[in-house]
């Protein structure tokens, strides 16, 4: 059976933008996962910890016949491949990838908390996730993720490659087959 996820990726170390295409490119290789749709990316300033360089930000849309926590180690793995290490709790990363939602889903389990718990601050995380599906229910509270977007200050998140662009960069490297 096939599930839709949304899933959260940052880096903000080395050829960031290398690293979110790898990363998609990764998902989309996963035998059971399937890219159905990308954001653009978007330059953002660094959120928690101030003190660390400017992140690109980006959300994809996926297929998936995974389980919530099959998918968790998929992500982690793609994590773990492009040699992220965790120093400083949103601290600088190569490659961070978040499991947003997950069908309609509430899960609360030791591993794994959807829809994660600090996407609704993150206007890194709604804005591209707004760009890929406008009319989005939050499942656990049913409300549009329109109602965040209005709530939320838009600054420090700036486009830095149109969806346009980013697809055209996916097809041209022929990693990617939506
Ligand atoms: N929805 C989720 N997506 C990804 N990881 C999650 C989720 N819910 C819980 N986790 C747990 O969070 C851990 C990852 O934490 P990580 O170090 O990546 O946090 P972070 O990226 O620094 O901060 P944040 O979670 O605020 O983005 C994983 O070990 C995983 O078990
Ligand atoms: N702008 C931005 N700030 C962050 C990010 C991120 O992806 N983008 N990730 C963090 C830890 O998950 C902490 N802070």
């Amino acid at each position: 059976m096939e599930h839709i996820s949304y899933i959260a990726l940052g880096s903000n170390i080395g050829d960031r933008f290398a690293y979110l295409l790898q990363a998609v490119k990764a998902l989309h290789d996963h035998e059971c996962i399937s890219v159905l749709a990308t954001s653009s990316v978007y330059e953002t300033d660094p959120i928690g910890y101030v003190d660390q360089a400017c992140f690109l930000n980006m959300v994809v849309k996926v297929s998936t016949s995974l389980s919530p926590l099959a998918l968790l180690t998929a992500t982690m793995n793609i994590e773990k491949m492009f040699g992220r290490k965790r120093k400083v709790r949103w601290g600088p990363r190569t490659l961070d990838l978040d499991i947003l939602l997950y069908n309609h889903e509430n899960i609360e389990t030791e591993q794994l908390i959807i829809p994660h718990p600090r996407m609704f601050e993150r206007a890194f995380v709604l804005i591209p996730l707004f760009e890929i599906d406008e009319s989005l229910i939050i499942p656990s509270v049913q409300r549009p993720l329109r109602s965040y977007i209005d709530q939320l200050s838009h600054q420090g998140v700036r486009i830095w490659k149109s969806r346009e662009a980013v697809e055209e960069q996916l097809y041209e490297r022929r990693e990617f087959n939506v």
